[in-house]
């Protein structure tokens, strides 16, 4: 009989055993050296908790809002590309999952199954993530397609003007499906003659000349809430909300991208500060334990995304390994705040963990 994984981790080992190597790799992946995908873990593990004792704790709430919008705990599901590497059902899986567990996904621009294909699969809050595209077109139209489809925000992908370095998939000659979001809009080659089949596209597609003013023009052709998705430092933060957007995602895209950026959970409270309350602040990059939740609410996150956690869970079982997932660390959560003398999510503060001087372990 198959193992009932008993932590994110062991979902972990389980997708890793079930998927082909060129998808795993793909999925578990960093850039360059990785240095920061262990990092972003890493981090969380340095910081203790100060637990608060003889609170009543007999009920526990963890309950959230974000925009408006009530979820059962504050924890989303972050965008990611291309799920059905990790399972057939892809991203209709995760959609019943997420809605199945009250909480709000972020369908990845990058979706195997279209965004109309998930608006119809079930009854749920859901946010759009979006990658401009040269020549802007493509991206007002289905920007446009996710509005008229009840997507609830535009989450806006901000640190992949080029993709960064994933070895692995250099060496596997990683292939990925044609992105279906862009069928009939625009047509690429995507063959390459050795590579990355991902970088290929990625390389012919994505605009790095996207700059802040053209939040502007993205505020022009939709009425949806716009948050920003990988800010780490305070800098940035003020810029975004300055040009009005209505949330920040401290993210450095689950170390997809820049290799050395610090794991997000070191630069969160810089940004948290400097944004001063403005916006909800997200963070997402690590989270594997319901203590890590709790630290970064502890450290003024609105709320998290899990990425790979998620993916694993679709590999491992399906919907079901999804529900298991988000469901796990929903209930890690509720543990560690009875646990650490917190009912609510309001009793978190930020007395509640000790955060070492902020150095990476290898640069001591
Ligand atoms: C397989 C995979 C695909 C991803 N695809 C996207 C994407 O299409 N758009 C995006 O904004 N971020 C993408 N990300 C980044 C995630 O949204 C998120 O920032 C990251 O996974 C969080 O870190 P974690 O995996 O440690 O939880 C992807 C991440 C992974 C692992
Ligand atoms: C254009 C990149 C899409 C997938 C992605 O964001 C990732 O693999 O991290």
């Amino acid at each position: 009989m198959e193992e009932d994984p008993v932590n994110l981790r062991e979902f972990q080992e389980l997708a890793k055993r079930k998927l082909p190597k060129m998808s795993y790799d793909y999925i578990s992946g960093g850039a360059e050296d990785q240095f920061t995908l262990r990092e972003n873990v890493e981090a969380f593990q340095r910081i203790m908790l100060r637990p608060r004792i003889l609170v009543d704790v007999s009920k526990i709430d963890t309950s959230s809002t974000l925009l408006g919008h009530k979820m059962s705990s504050p924890i989303l599901v972050a965008p990611t590309g291309s799920q059905q590497l990790a399972h057939p059902d892809g991203e209709l899986a995760t959609a019943r999952a997420a809605a199945a567990c009250n909480t709000i996904q972020v369908l990845s621009f990058a979706s195997d199954y279209t965004l109309e294909e998930v608006a119809s699969s079930c009854d749920a809050v859901r946010f759009f993530q979006l990658y401009v595209f040269k020549g802007r077109d493509v991206a007002a139209a289905v920007v446009q397609r996710a509005e008229r489809n009840g997507y609830k925000a535009i989450v806006l992908t901000a640190d992949t003007p080029r993709l960064g370095r994933r070895e692995a998939d250099i060496k596997n000659k990683l292939i990925i499906p044609m992105n279906r979001n862009v069928e009939g809009l625009m047509s690429v080659d995507i063959h390459t003659t050795g590579g990355s089949g991902l970088e290929a596209f990625a390389s012919k597609t994505l605009d790095p000349s996207l700059s802040w003013k053209d939040i502007e023009w993205l505020k022009s052709i939709t009425r949806l809430p716009i948050i920003v998705k990988g800010v780490l430092t305070a800098e940035d933060a003020i810029k975004a909300v300055e040009v009005g957007v209505s949330g920040i995602i401290v993210s450095n895209h689950g170390a997809r991208q820049l290799d050395y950026t610090p794991a997000t959970i070191t630069v969160l409270e810089e940004v948290v500060k400097a944004v001063s309350g403005s916006v909800p602040v997200l963070l997402d990059g690590g989270v594997r334990r319901g203590t890590d939740v709790f630290k970064a609410l502890a450290l003024g996150a609105k709320a998290v995304m899990i990425g790979r956690p998620v993916v694993y869970g679709l590999a491992a079982k399906g919907e079901d390994g999804v529900k298991r997932v988000i469901t796990m660390l929903q209930k890690e959560l509720e543990l560690t705040m009875a646990l650490a003398g917190c009912p609510t999510l309001k009793d978190i503060t930020r007395n509640h963990v000790m955060v070492p001087h902020q150095k990476p372990r290898s640069l001591l």
